[in-house]
């Protein structure tokens, strides 16, 4: 491996040469861990695992529950248990069974299916399904771990302030755990590119320093707030893009797909609720790494309560181009498979609009070549953060933002994982992997899929059923998978020992 410098240009957008020092203060062994290949890490890794005794899974719920509310408390003055009821609760459930009947289909005729299942709704109606909490019971989706795990890592990011452990709870003997190479990456907790790789990206990164290239605002963040602002131009940009809304119709449509945040070099310092990174770069949520299904793998959950809305972590990686990506050549599949991609060759709206805004004109040129024909992914396979172990789920719980900060190239976008449902304390996180993933990968997840959820398309869901549900049918079975979680865990909050 090699290794180098990284050169912050800009916040958060680092130009380097992969095999860096990390651009956090890392804590423990990080040095020759980050040194050692993938055998070395995997043997590191097996040396330290330890079984450890947890406390009993309702108790540790509760202590963690209380940890939190004192460290939000000493924070701020968030209400994090609001959770969805009534109307609200409607208006989720019939979001979410739409994104969860366009999970059916690889291609645009989830949406012309769509189209018909809309039209028939009143027809629906007459066709309820029965439904008892016996029947859902098996769909509640809550992670149960044993009260003795084997810790593999005390905190797989080397970084005090965003601790992470690794848990496995598939072995009954340390000899016999097997330690899989897709745990051995370093861990960034920012996207980078290497100057090598991607020479235009980074040309691209270099012009955006220039004022004319750039967009920040200059509200104080105290008597003029951004998103109160109509002249906040972060603000303005931010609701022009969301208007953009979702690419050329292949992914199921989503509120919120793309936008864009104020930023530290902006009057607020991205201090404010336009920047919906303000929450997963403070690492608030305590995330937890778990494996009990050899065939998912390592999956992420946490053992506190986030409501729907709430931006939880973001995707983090190496930027590269398909081409580069294709170069990889027979690990081209294992990459691609972890892969998320950030920006779109058949973009023309999007081209469009930058072509529209005030940038230099080199800029622009720049930044059409960089969105034609070519599409960037962030690829966390040698470089990644926890966002790479989300599963997919045909019932995801979270929805993949696209935010830009401080210009539009390729380099400026940030991947946010945002809650699109409250998800219950041990929920597993998971989104949908996308139309692209059910074709190109190797193990359609079409067939292959082990989300167990109500509405899952794999094979493993026997209840042929469910697999065929309208959505009107669906939202009410959300909904009471909804009032089920909740009521479990009002009655689990207020429990005292
Ligand atoms: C981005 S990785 C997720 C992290 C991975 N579980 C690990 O242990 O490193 C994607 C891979 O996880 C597995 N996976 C994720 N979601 C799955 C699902 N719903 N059913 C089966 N396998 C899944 C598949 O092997 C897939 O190729």
């Amino acid at each position: 491996m090699s290794t180098g410098t990284f050169e912050s240009l800009t916040n958060k957008i680092l130009i380097g040469i992969a095999g860096a020092e990390p651009p956090f203060e890392c804590q423990g062994d990080y040095k020759p861990y980050s040194r050692a290949n993938n055998a070395g890490k995997c043997g590191i890794l097996k040396k330290q695992a330890a079984f450890v005794s947890m406390l009993p899974n309702d108790k540790y719920l509760r202590e963690e529950r209380k940890k939190f509310l004192e460290m939000l408390g000493k924070s701020g003055h968030w209400d994090f248990e609001r959770f969805m009821h009534g109307e609200a609760e409607k208006v989720n459930a019939k979001f979410l069974a739409e994104k969860y009947f366009l999970a059916r289909y690889n291609t645009e005729k989830g949406y012309k299916e769509l189209e018909k299942d809309q039209a028939r709704v009143e027809e629906n109606k007459k066709k309820r399904i029965r439904m008892t909490d016996r029947i859902l019971r098996p769909y509640l989706n809550q992670y149960q771990p044993p009260e003795e795990r084997i810790l593999i890592s005390q905190n797989i990011t080397f970084n005090e302030l965003d601790p992470i452990p690794v848990y496995c709870d598939m072995t009954a003997k340390l000899e016999d755990l097997v330690i899989p190479k897709t745990l051995a990456f370093d861990y960034t907790d920012c996207n980078f590119v290497n100057r090598e790789l991607e020479p235009e990206l980074v040309e691209a990164v270099e012009m955006s320093l220039d004022p004319r290239n750039h967009i920040k605002c200059e509200c104080d963040g105290k008597n003029i707030l951004c998103y109160e602002n109509e002249d906040c131009p972060c603000y303005k940009m931010n609701k022009d893009m969301q208007a953009l809304r979702s690419v050329n119709n292949t992914e199921p449509p989503c509120e919120f797909n793309c936008g864009f945040a104020c930023s530290d070099a902006c009057g607020c310092k991205g201090r404010c609720y336009n920047n919906a990174l303000l929450l997963p770069h403070r690492f608030l949520f305590p995330l937890e790494i778990f494996r009990s299904d050899s065939v998912i793998g390592f999956q992420v959950m946490c053992p506190v309560f986030i409501p729907a809305g709430t931006p939880i972590l973001e995707f983090n990686g190496e930027i590269l181009e398909l081409g580069t990506l294709n170069k990889l050549g027979p690990l081209y599949n294992e990459h691609i498979a972890y892969s998320l991609q950030c920006s779109f060759s058949d973009d023309t709206d999007f081209r469009n609009f930058f072509n529209q805004l005030n940038f230099a004109d080199e800029y622009k040129e720049v930044l059409t070549n960089l969105y034609r024909k070519k599409e960037f992914w962030i690829d966390p396979m040698n470089f990644g953060n926890v966002g790479r172990m989300i599963s997919h789920s045909c019932c995801p719980n979270l929805e993949v933002l696209r935010v830009y900060r401080k210009s539009l190239s390729p380099a400026h976008v940030s991947l946010v994982m945002v809650a699109i449902e409250d998800i219950y304390p041990r929920t597993p996180f998971s989104f949908d992997y996308g139309p692209k993933y059910k074709i190109d990968s190797k193990r359609s997840l079409q067939n292959y899929c082990r989300c167990g959820l109500f509405s899952c398309q794999g094979k493993g869901n026997q209840n042929e059923e469910f697999k065929k549900l309208d959505t009107f049918n669906m939202a009410l079975i959300i909904q009471k998978l909804h009032k089920m979680r909740r009521d479990a865990y009002e009655r689990n909050v207020k429990r005292k020992d």
